[in-house]
Formats: structure tokens, sequence, C-alpha cells
């Protein structure tokens, strides 16, 4: 039934919304907007549509703004009972689905699907059916909604069933499991993750090969894929927005500080992630540091300069890999580092600014996650970097099917290929360097955010 007040002509539904509150001292609410495709995305419907941004409440700053009914325009965040929203996110979302998407399992041991999945699984099904209920309250008759990610992969068959006259869209950020994989899932629940998206008349991926790789699961396990259209639409980088910013005052600071941490005339190999396990962060500790020992000439001339943000804290195992990460870069550091030369610069605390002055300084940059949807760092370094720089890129990214023919490949499992990949890198000519680039910067571009998110409007429209 559509409410009297559903006014929405189009509707995102994602987990992490575009807005962050934090409760001050003085219980004040700082509002924060957020960075990434989805967010400059949207901004291009803003005026064509009367829009809505349905999220979660995701700590204890937005579940104040909820209860003091303070938000921003075009913004609903749906404030799930704390203990329902921790197993769906934490316990299913990035605990299974991300493992299964990415082959993370480390599986003599895991996974184990017992009592304590299926009471997370319920929680899933809980949080999922709360944006179900709120976009089909919401939404104006054969309204557009396209809901986003692995956290809501019920959603769109829920959505159907209690609203059959919307446009449904989903959309998959991250790589999709090929289907011996994918069975590690009681059959079951594999069925209801496949049948929750196949309620959408479209669902989409970054890249042909995560389509497959879905259509494949359909067909295995159901037969097919009923009627529902399969998309793919690649994301690039914003290069306006990343050009601009980049050079405004805090970058430039934080660039003149990197400078001098990182000493005259050296090299920099610069990789910026999440401290996220599927990134292979330190893997790619393990082929600098067989650089520097194979290749001595290295030593004193470049440095590694690595960010890698924090993520997914109450997880255990992501706590662990942050420490791993550290503690990897302190043993080469120790190993190799002289009085002038630190080989590793590692910094752990998130500072977008400082991001984008390594993006600047980066002479090679260094992508080699063990899978990714697409990794927008790959397309983002080479738009922004000064000199112009190398890429070193895992063909397990999904950007590797844009930018493979421009960057130096590797197998993320490779260390010693991805050691030699690092000097193909560094002793890469000039001109060779610079013709790179140009490339990757125009493929890169070529699919803006904006596009990204009209282009998917207009197909689930026009139903194609
Ligand atoms: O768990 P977080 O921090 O909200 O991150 C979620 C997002 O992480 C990104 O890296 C993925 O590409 C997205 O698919 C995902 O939605």
């Amino acid at each position: 039934m559509v409410s009297e007040h559903a006014a929405a002509q189009v509707l995102v539904a994602s987990n992490r919304g575009p807005v962050t509150y934090t409760l001050s001292e003085d219980g004040s609410l700082d509002a924060r907007r957020g960075g990434g495709g989805l967010v400059s995305g949207l901004s291009a419907i803003g005026s064509e549509a009367e829009a809505l941004w349905v999220c979660a409440a995701l700590g204890d700053g937005d579940r104040e703004a909820v209860r003091r009914g303070v938000g921003e325009p075009g913004v609903l965040m749906l404030d799930i009972d704390e203990a329902v929203h921790s197993d769906a996110y934490n316990g299913i979302a990035n605990s299974v689905l991300w493992f299964v998407h990415h082959m993370l399992y480390q599986t003599p041991l895991e996974p184990v699907f017992d009592k304590e999945f299926r009471r997370q699984w319920a929680s899933y099904e809980t949080y999922n059916r709360a944006f179900a209920e709120a976009l089909a309250a919401q939404a104006a008759e054969g309204a557009a909604v396209l809901v986003q990610d692995y956290h809501l992969a019920l959603v769109p068959g829920m959505l159907r069933e209690l609203r059959p006259d919307l446009r449904i869209g989903h959309f998959s950020h991250t790589p999709w499991a090929p289907v011996d994989y994918f069975r590690m899932l009681p059959d079951d629940i594999a069925e209801q993750l496949l049948r929750g998206l196949l309620g959408a008349d479209r669902t989409c991926f970054l890249t042909r090969r995560w389509a497959d790789a879905f259509v494949s699961c359909c067909t295995e396990l159901l037969g097919g894929t009923g009627g529902t259209a399969i998309g793919v639409h690649g994301l690039g980088a914003d290069a306006d927005f990343l050009r601009k910013r980049a050079h405004r005052p805090d970058v430039d600071e934080r660039l003149a500080a990197l400078r001098e941490q990182i000493g005259p005339g050296r090299k920099t190999i610069v990789r910026v992630d999440r401290t996220e396990l599927s990134k292979n962060i330190v893997r790619g500790l393990l082929a600098y540091r067989q650089l520097l020992e194979t290749r001595p000439e290295w030593r004193e001339r470049v440095v590694h300069v690595a960010f890698a943000y924090p993520s997914r804290q109450d997880l255990a195992v992501y706590r662990d890999y942050t420490v791993e990460v550290q503690r990897v870069a302190d043993e080469i550091n120790s190993a190799y580092g002289t009085e002038g030369w630190t080989p590793v610069v590692l910094h752990v605390k998130d500072d977008f600014a400082r991001s984008l002055a390594a993006y600047r300084l980066a002479d090679v940059a260094l992508v080699n996650p063990i899978r990714d949807g697409m990794n927008l760092v790959a397309k983002e370094i080479p738009l922004v970097s000064e000199a112009g720089c190398a890429l070193v890129l895992s063909r397990e990214a999904g950007a590797h099917e844009e930018l493979g023919e421009d960057a130096v490949t590797v197998n993320p499992y490779d260390v010693s290929g991805t050691a030699d990949a690092l000097h193909a890198a560094l002793t890469m000519p000039d001109d060779e360097r610079s013709r790179h680039t140009e490339r990757l910067a125009t493929a890169a571009t070529a699919l803006p955010p904006q596009k990204w998110f009209l282009d998917q409007l207009r197909a689930l429209r026009e139903g194609a």
C-alpha cells in the first residue's frame, strides 16, 4: 500500500549513508558528509527528482540524531535495534557474505554454519525487512529504488512483495563468488540470497566477471535468473573533484611533511587502503622486503608509503590483521632502516588530505588485492600523481578489466612476482610511464560516478 506521504520518486538504500553524526562532549551533534562514488553519484539526481536515501543509524551519534529528529533533507536514517544491526552487519554481512565473495576463508577450519550463524541470519532478515518496509512506506507509485550491496541482499525480494509497482534495482559493489565457493553456504541460505537479488528488475555488478559468476550461481542453484535483467556498470573516479581537492592548502601542507619524512631524491611506492583483509597489505610489505633483500641497489633509494586506515574494528580478525600490518612494517624498518632512511612510512590514522598528498608523490602505485569489486584507488592515483606513476595491479581487482593493459599485472599471492613487478615499475622508462599514466587517467575517468548512477536509473526506468 502506498502511504499518503509517500513522495519519493528515486530512492537509494545502503547500510552506510551519506552523513554520520558524532556526539560531542557538550552534547552537540556534528554532521560529517561521507565521500565515495555513491555520494557523488546521488548528487546528480538532487535536482531532478524527489530523492530519498535510506540508511542505517550506525553509532551513538547517528542514533541520537534519530532520537532528536535531527537529519539532513533527503536522508532517512533507520534506528534498527543495535544488537540486530550488529548481528546483521558484523556477523552476516562482514563475516560471512564479505568472506564468501572475497574468498577469504581459511577453509580447513572455516566457515562453520551452526546455531549461532542461524541466530545471526534471523537478525539479517529482520534488518533487511526494516529497510524493505521503510522503502515501501516512502516510495511514490512506480518509483525507482536502487538497493546497494551485500548488506541488503534480501531487500529486493521483500520489497517486491510489499510493492509490486516499484522499479527495483540492486547493485553489488563487491566481487561475486564462483559457484563452488558460493555453495559453501547452506543450500537454503544460498537460495534465499539469490532469490532476494532476483526480486529486483535489474541486478547489477561492477564488471562482467562478477555478473557472470552470479548468473552461474543462479543457473546451478535455481535453474536460471527468471525475468531479472543483469547489468554491468563500471565505476570510475571523480576527476574534477579529486584534482581540485588534491591542490587545497591542507594537502600541500601534508605533502611538505611527507617529502620531509621520505627524504630528497627517493622514489615512492604508494598504497592507500582500509586495513581490509582483502587488500593484501601484508603480502605487499613482504614483496617490498624481498625487493630490498634481493636488489640491494634499492636500499636508501625508495620508500614504501603505506596508508592503512582502520576498518571494521569490531571484528577480531580485522584487529589482528591491523597488528600484523604494523608488525611487518616495523620488522622491515628495523632490518633495513638507517639513520636517514625509513624504508616503510606507515600511517594508520585516517586522513583524506594526507592520502591525496601521497597520491601526488607516487612514482609507483601498489594495488594488489586478493579480490576486489573494482578498487578506485587504482584509478585515483594515476589521475593525481605529479610525475606520472606506474601501476602495479592485481589481476583479481575489478579495475584490472579496464586498466590491465597499462598496468604491471600481479598475481596477488605471488610475493616474488610482486617484488619483480615493483622493480619493473620503479625502473620503467619515463616516456613509457607517462604514456601509461595518460591512458590510465583516461580510462579512470571514463565512468564518472554521476554517469554510473544516471545510467542505472535510466536503464531501470526503461526496463533495459
Ligand atoms: O563496512 P563499511 O566500512 O561500511 O564498508 C562497506 C563498503 O566497503 C567498500 O570497500 C566496499 O567496496 C563496499 O562494497 C562496502 O559497502
